[in-house]
Order: C-alpha cells, then structure tokens, then sequence
C-alpha cells in the first residue's frame, strides 16, 4: 500500500515515517506536508487543490430500471499490451457518471473473478486496497465494475502500480488523485481458497473478454429474500440477443484454449454456447453474476434451448468452486432479470402473453414446469395445457385468465372425440377408456379440473377420471400428464408423468408368460435406485404371504399323497433327489409342465394335480421310509387351509388371519412330516422354484410384522396382484466420486431420463392391438426365457404347446406388428442360470425349432498352457438360439436383430442389458458417432 501511494504521491510519501503492521506490511497511518528545504526544482509540482469532501459527488443507489432501458454506458475494449501506458485511461472512458453511478468502483486486472488484484473505489471516497479481492462476490455494494484484461499487464504489474504513471485524462485523474489522497487501507476481503488458486495463473492468462458495468444485485445467499418476480419480468424485454460463438481451435476444443476435445469436460455458457475447460471455466465467466456466462455474455438474452439447465450445477463448477459460491451462482442464473423468460415470446391459445399474465402463469399454485417460449394451448375449465399441436403435457391450475379461447384443433386430435371443446387425441381416448368413459359415438365431454366429467348436454358427472389407478399407470406410460394431487399416490409410475418435451426414452419389456418380465422390472428399479413405494410394499407383502400360504398348501397336497402312497405299501416315492434343504439340486426338470406357476389361487387350487413323471421315476427310482403323517391339530389347520386355497379367497383371509395362524405355520413347517415332503419337492409339480426361498423363512415371512426386503422382492412372484403394466422412471447412475474420472459418455448419459415400460402380453388383447399405445417407445426389450424350449403349457383347447414355440409366436406378432415398424428390438435372453443347469439333462433339440443343433464337442488340446476355455454346452446353446431368433427377425424386418444374456436374478446381467438397450437408442445422436462404429463391431463379433 505503501509503495502504491508512494508512486502516486513521491514526494509525501517518501518522507512519511513507515510503520510495520502485523501482517508485517508497512502502513501508512497519516499523511502530513512537510516544508521542502531543498534545492530548487526544475520540474513542475503538483499542485494539491484544497477538497471539500462534501462537494465529491456520490451515487445513490444504482436504479437497476434505468440501467435496462437504455444502454449507454461505454463498454471497454480490450487494451493492446504495446501501448497500454498511452492508452489506458483513454480506453477506459471512465466519465464521472459512471464513475460515480454506484456504491463503488472496482477497478480489477484481468477477468472478474480470476481473483486478481483490484482496486475500490467506495463511495465514501475512500481508497480501497482490495487486494485480492473476489471484485464481486461477497460484495455487500452495488459494484460498477471496470475490468482491464490482465493481457495488458505484464506479470504481477497491475493496474494500480501503473496507475500514477500515466497521462491520462486530467479530470480522470484528479478525481482518482483526490480520492487517492484521502484514502484509508481496508483490509482486504477473504477470497476462498479456489479463488486465490485462480490468481496463481491469472498472470500469463490472455482474458478474451472485457465486462461491463452491471446492475447485478448481489444478495446473500442464505438470506430469505424472495427476488421481486414483478420487477424482474418487467425488465426482460430489453435485454439484447448473442450470437452462437463459434469455436476458432478444432472441433470440440475449449473455445478459450484450444486444448482438448469433444470429450473433455467443460461447461457451456448458457448465452451463446461457448464451451469451456475446467482450466478456463473461472477466466472466461468470471464471477458469473448472471450465471454461466462468458463475460462477454452478461446482460444478454440466455440461450432459451439452455432454459431448463438453469440452476443445475454442473460437476466441473463443484469442483472448482465452494459450496456457498455455487449457490450465489446458481440463484443468480436463475432470478436475474436477463435469464428470465421474456413474455411475449409465450403464447397461449393464439395470444402473446403480457408480463403480468406470465407472471400469473407463473405463480399459479401449479405452474407449467420447464415454460419456455413458444405456443401453447390451455383448457381454462380442466386446466389441461399443452404444446399447440400437441398432447397435453401438464394439468396447471385451472381458470387462469389469459390467452384467447381454445381452439378445436389445439392439440392436433384426429379422434372426433372432444373434451371441454378441444378434440383429443387418441392417447386421451385410451386414458378415458380405461376411465370407464364411453367413447363410442365420438361423444363431446365436459370434464372439470377434478377429473369429474359429463357428457356435452347432460347434467350429472358420469365418472372421474383419476379414480382408477390403472388409469394413472397408464397416464404414465401414454406421457399423459396426472393432476399434482393424484400423482403423489400413483402407484409403480413416478411421480411426474414424463412431458413430451424430456429428453427421455421409453424402453418397452415384453416377453411370454414366465419369461422374467417382472424380474428384470424389478431388478431395474433395485439397480437403479426407484423406491418401492409403501403401496407397492404393502401389496407385494400381501402377495408374498399369499403365496407363502399357497406353497404350503402344495406341500400339504404332496404330504397326503405321499401319506397314501405308504399307507397302500406301495413303498416307492418318485424322488429323483433328497437334496438337503441348504444344498438341494436346482433345476427345473423339462417335462410338459407349467413350472412357477403356483402363484394364482386358481392354479393352487388345482396342484393337487401331482403329475407322475414316468421317465423320471424308471430314472431315480428310490425307497422312502419316512412317515407323512400330522397330529390332529395340524391336520386340522391343513384341511382347513387347503379349503381356504380352493375358495380362491387366499388375500383377504391371509390378510386377517395372519397374526393368529402365524405360530400355527412355524409348528407346521417344523413337523417331520412337512419336511418329509419338502425334501421330496422336486416331485411337486406345481411348486415353483423360488418357494424354497420363501418357504425356508417360513415362520419369519408369515409373521405380520414381516417387511419384505429388496431381495424379497424380487423373488415374489409378481408385482402386483394384477401383473399387467407397469412403469418406471430411471436415470442410469454414473461413479459418484467427485475426484474419479468419469467418462464423458457416462455423464452425458447420467443425465438422460429413461422410462422402463414392463407390459404382459395378456394386457395387449388380441392380436396385441393394444401394442398401438406404445407406439413412441423407443426400444422393445422382448424376453425370452432360456429354459422354454423343453416346456409346455396347456392352450384352451387342451393342446400342449411348447413355450418356446409359443414365444416364437408372439415375437413374430409383436415384430411385426405395424406399430413397431423400424423399431429397435434387443432380445433379453433370461434365465441363463437355469439353461446351465437343464441342458445337460434336457436336450435342445426337444424344440422342433431347434432340431439342428449339434454342437460339435471341441477338445483342448493346449493342456498345460492358458487358452481360452471352450464355450460350455450352455453358451453354445445360447448362441445358437440367438441367432436363430436374429435370423428369424431378419427374416421378418431385413434388419438386426440385438440380443443380450441376462440371469434375471443376478444384477450385473440385467445392469448390462438395460445399458445395452441405452446405446442401441442413443446411437442415433451426432455426437456419439464413434459408440456405433465400436458397438457394432462387438455385436458383428457377437452374432458371428
Ligand atoms: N433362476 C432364475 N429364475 C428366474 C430368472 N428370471 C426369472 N426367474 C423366475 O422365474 C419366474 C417367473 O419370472 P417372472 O419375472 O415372474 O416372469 P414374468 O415374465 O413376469 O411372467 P408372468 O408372471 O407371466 O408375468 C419367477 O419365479 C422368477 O423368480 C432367472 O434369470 N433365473
Ligand atoms: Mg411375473
């Protein structure tokens, strides 16, 4: 400070007595003139002209309004190097206007917030020694402030040490001079630690950018001011539209080092799209007053496609600055008055809205989400609203005055069917359909913002729309929009119905009965983190204890027959195994059964049917000595539950009696003769595989308390009881440690939402003609169960019908269904575990699709040195069916066919799969060009 005043001031200064602070810097505590006694001087001296401190002019505050209207304040250009000296205060046209237009001036070398040296000038016309002062943030001032691109400094010489040296304008520096004279030393504010950081390399930095004044309010950001919306709308007009910037280094380099490539992290300015390396981010936005903004960019116009990334910070700016800082910025992007929409870019029913009209839209107590500019449509009466052309995207509050009336046509429907005037579209139609609304007769309804409608004419509500869950759910997957209320407690959906608009993609699973549908459903939400919500807990609770019940009652049917079989002294059991109940065989047997499905009461009423597998009991004939038979209590306890099971009245009497019976089962699952025929599962034809899960936590299951657990979950059978659609909203996560290299494909991804749509093809009616509802989805996921081919099911006509025959069927259906036409298809082949297990004793060929497989058994001749192991019989099983499948959907379609191997109950495949099913839809985009070449190489090699 000292040095400072001592080259503004040589000749008192130097004669001033110097005084060492505690920071060990030299202070100057007064200043007093001392009479010259010396030789006369050639050169001139200064005069100091007597100040009146009360003449200094100040400003009050800055009115932010008449900043907005009428921009004439000087903008600086950046100063050459070569001759700063001559020109720099003829650069900076500093009038006494501006220079005294607010609280304080700072003058700073490079750019804001690169943490250089500033100097402040306060309005109480005092010198502030800013030193390394962040010239914005923390400021409590309104600040004008005036940056000096640091290119024009060499090295540490600033601005201020240069200040005293230069001719410049003799106002200009009066002005300063006087208040130089008078000035105090401030203690320098604080800077954080990734500030100072910065001023590390401000030195050699070659600021691109010159900033001017701003009429930015700097508030506290834990301070609960509401910014005025009024206001600011009011002021949106006026700020000015920016080009795009274009990048003069290589394609998808930083636009202010020319370093790196497209894959390299950076952050984009939110006004004209230039793209920034962490090394520049802070030089090229400064302190970001607006927001992610070149400085160049403040005061304009934000790009509007960048509208919905507002306030969300990115991970570079976590990393580069602290947590207070970011919240300034990200507040300041998103209330100041030159992001905000401007309102007659939005219009409603053909209207341009005014600024209190926006502001009505929004501050309504449902606001559209993501508004940006554009023209929409908005029923006042049901509070529908939407894109013009377009399906509703949201349900806002109904009656806001604003905008012409509906127009018949608003939402481009082609159905004849109208709602409150406006034809609808044909997904509307579905959702009143399931609502239990007639469409026939293309009627004409009136529906209010309850979801109460009625028929155009007609007096009384005939139904509410968002009564039926299922509507919801289907909501959901139609993209429709769920009033807020309702979509709170909308089950398996998540709680916004996605808006047309998302960047989003729609995943549609399919697959034949028992192919794994629902498991990878669930699986997908365990994986990626959906809750179950307590809904779905309570229901799968309810089904779990169901079914718990119900796989007791097949061990009560087996232990009677059993018990018979020993009681006529036939002695001989069809056991093929007695696997202990920790280390039991598992595999399900081929044979012309149903297996797994024991979970409807309708089929546990008929497991009494044990068929007698003949090839198997001349296979594992075995003697058993063991006795099947139960005490009075417990038989009583049977009989009763097997009536119970056959009066299909499982849930509700499980739900009341629970509690009471709960000490009952674990005695039953305790008694000799229980697990007698538990051991002897393998002959229950109805028991599915996964009771043995449940059944061996039997007592623990069947108590009320009982939670089920994720695991649990996942092994249920079923979602919910009725097991037809369901839907999820997901994003995939990427590595979540800030220090650890993420790829940037992985974090483009992490930010795209995805819908995961599981439907049962007993929901699709016939011929699957409801497959129309599905027609935005962007991949179908079919899933085939690996274990099919040696299974049958019994068709209504008492036909038995391979599955996997059966499967074929519905893959040729749904391939070929017009709705899917060019549509991706990735096959998920499940059950991969199970197929490992069944080959060797099932073979493939047992498929009439399949006959010609002979697999030609390769010997490793290598012995003693690593080569890669054979494939097993089941990886060539696999193979071989997937091309079968491929070649049958090019057959169909002349295009690929993508398949991927899943275990349904192991994370990592079905993990590999949904990301698989990412890319093959993200193929598409321009940007990620290089994914296609590599994934299609891996799939060539993986179907060859
Ligand atoms: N071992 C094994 N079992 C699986 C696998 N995938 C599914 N399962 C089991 O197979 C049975 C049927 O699976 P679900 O997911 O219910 O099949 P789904 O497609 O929903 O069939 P529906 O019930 O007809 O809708 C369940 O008992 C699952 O636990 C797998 O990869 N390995
Ligand atoms: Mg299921």
């Amino acid at each position: 400070m000292t040095g400072l005043l001592r080259k503004f001031l040589p000749f008192v200064v130097s004669t001033v007595p110097k005084e060492e602070d505690d920071d060990g810097d030299f202070s100057l505590e007064y200043s007093i003139a001392l009479e010259y006694k010396g030789p006369l001087v050639s050169c001139d001296i200064p005069q100091a002209l007597p100040v009146t401190i009360d003449e200094i002019p100040t400003a009050a505050v800055f009115p932010a309004e008449s900043m907005s209207l009428d921009w004439s304040l000087p903008i600086i250009q950046p100063i050459r190097k070569t001759d700063f000296n001559q020109k720099l205060f003829k650069e900076l046209r500093i009038t006494k206007e501006v220079f005294f237009s607010a609280h304080s001036i700072v003058l700073s070398v490079g750019n804001a917030g690169s943490g250089t040296r500033a100097l402040g000038i306060g309005n109480d016309t005092s010198l502030k020694s800013a030193g390394e002062v962040d010239s914005s943030r923390g400021s409590d001032h309104e600040d004008a402030r005036v940056y000096v691109p640091s290119d024009s400094v060499e090295g540490e010489r600033n601005i201020i040490s240069e200040i005293p040296h230069l001719p410049g304008s003799p106002d200009d520096f009066a002005e300063a001079n006087m208040q130089m004279q008078s000035a105090d030393s401030t203690p320098p504010r604080l800077s954080s630690s990734n500030l100072s950081q910065r001023e590390e390399h401000s030195d050699n930095e070659m600021p691109h950018h010159v900033k001017k004044p701003s009429t930015v309010t700097f508030r506290d950001p834990d301070s609960a001011d509401v910014f005025d919306e009024e206001s600011v709308f009011m002021e949106v007009d006026s700020f000015p539209v920016k080009q795009r910037a274009e990048n003069n280094g290589k394609k998808g380099s930083c636009y202010r080092c020319f370093k790196g490539n497209r894959f390299t992290e950076k952050e984009v300015c939110i006004v004209c799209d230039a793209k920034y390396c962490q090394r520049c981010v802070l030089r090229a936005m400064g302190s970001m007053p607006e927001g992610r903004k070149c400085v160049t960019c403040i005061g304009f116009r934000i790009d509007e496609m960048k509208r919905s990334n507002l306030g969300k910070c990115s991970r570079m700016l976590k990393w580069l600055l602290s947590e207070s800082e970011i919240k300034q910025i990200m507040s300041s992007e998103v209330s100041c008055p030159a992001n905000q929409i401007p309102p007659d870019l939005v219009y409603v029913n053909d209207e341009a809205l005014d600024h209190k009209e926006l502001l009505l839209l929004r501050s309504c107590p449902n606001p559209p989400k993501k508004l940006r500019p554009g023209r929409y449509w908005y029923d006042k009466v049901a509070g529908f609203w939407g894109k013009e052309g377009q399906k509703p995207c949201q349900i806002i509050s109904a009656h806001l005055n604003f905008g012409g009336s509906i127009k018949k046509n608003a939402s481009n429907g082609n159905t004849d069917v109208l709602i409150n005037g406006r034809e609808i579209t044909k997904e509307e139609v579905w959702m009143l359909k399931s609502a239990g609304a007639p469409c026939e007769g293309k009627p004409h309804f009136w529906v209010n913002a309850d979801g109460s409608y009625l028929e155009e004419g007609q007096k009384n509500p005939k139904g509410c729309i968002w009564d039926k869950t299922k509507t919801k759910l289907l909501c959901a997957i139609l993209s429709l929009p769920i009033p807020l209320d309702n979509a709170k407690s909308g089950e398996e959906t998540t709680r916004d119905s996605p808006g047309q608009n998302d960047l989003h993609r729609k995943l549609l699973l399919v697959g034949f009965d028992k192919s794994g549908t629902s498991t990878i459903f669930k699986q997908a939400k365990i994986l990626y983190g959906v809750p179950f919500s307590e809904d779905e807990r309570k229901k799968i609770k309810l089904m779990i204890q169901s079914n718990l019940y119900c796989y007791l009652g097949i061990l009560l049917e087996g232990r009677e027959r059993f018990e018979e079989e020993t009681v006529k002294g036939k002695g001989k059991s069809l056991l093929i195994d007695q696997p202990s109940s920790s280390g039991h065989k598992r595999f399900e047997r081929g044979s012309s059964r149903e297996k797994g499905k024991g979970l409807t009461i309708d089929r546990c009423r008929s497991s009494a049917g044990l068929i007698t597998n003949q090839l198997t009991e001349k296979m594992y004939p075995k003697e058993t000595k063991l006795s099947y038979s139960m005490d009075s209590k417990l038989k009583a306890f049977s009989d009763w539950l097997l009536k119970v099971i056959a009066s299909g009245n499982l849930e509700a009497i499980v739900l009341s009696v629970s509690q009471a019976y709960s000490p009952l089962i674990e005695e039953l699952w305790k008694d000799e003769a229980i697990q007698a025929t538990y051991n002897r599962r393998n002959e229950l034809e109805n028991l599915p595989r996964v009771a043995t899960y449940f059944l061996e936590r039997a007592v623990e299951v069947s108590k009320e308390e009982y939670e089920p657990s994720d695991m649990d979950i996942l092994y249920a059978e079923g979602i919910t009881s009725s097991n037809g659609l369901a839907s999820m909203e997901f994003s995939f996560p990427t590595p979540a440690k800030l220090d650890e290299y993420i790829d940037p494909i992985d974090q483009h991804y992490s930010m795209m939402r995805y819908q995961l749509i599981r439907v049962h093809p007993r929901s699709l009616g016939e011929n699957c003609k409801w497959l129309e509802m599905f027609e935005d989805v962007d991949i179908v996921l079919f899933c085939v169960s690996l274990t099919d081919y040696d299974e049958f099911y019994e068709d209504n006509r008492g036909l038995l019908i391979n599955k996997m025959m059966a499967s074929k069927q519905l893959f040729e259906s749904i391939v070929t269904h017009p709705t899917f036409y060019k549509k991706d298809f990735l096959l998920i082949m499940n059950k991969f575990d199970l197929l490992e297990e069944k080959i060797e004793q099932s073979p493939l060929t047992q498929c009439e699709w399949f006959r010609d497989f002979h697999p030609v058994i390769s010997h490793n001749h290598n012995v003693g040195t690593y080569v890669n192991p054979a494939p097993s019989l089941a990886q060539r099983a696999f193979h071989y069916m997937a091309v079968k499948f491929k070649r049958l959907f090019h057959s169909l379609t002349e295009r690929n066919l993508y398949a991927s191997l899943v275990t349904g109950l192991e994370q990592d495949t079905v993990d590999e799969s949904l990301k698989y099913a990412r890319e093959i839809v993200n193929w598409d985009e321009e940007d990620f060009t290089f994914i296609n070449e590599e994934s299609s190489a891996s799939l060539e090699a993986s179907s060859s």
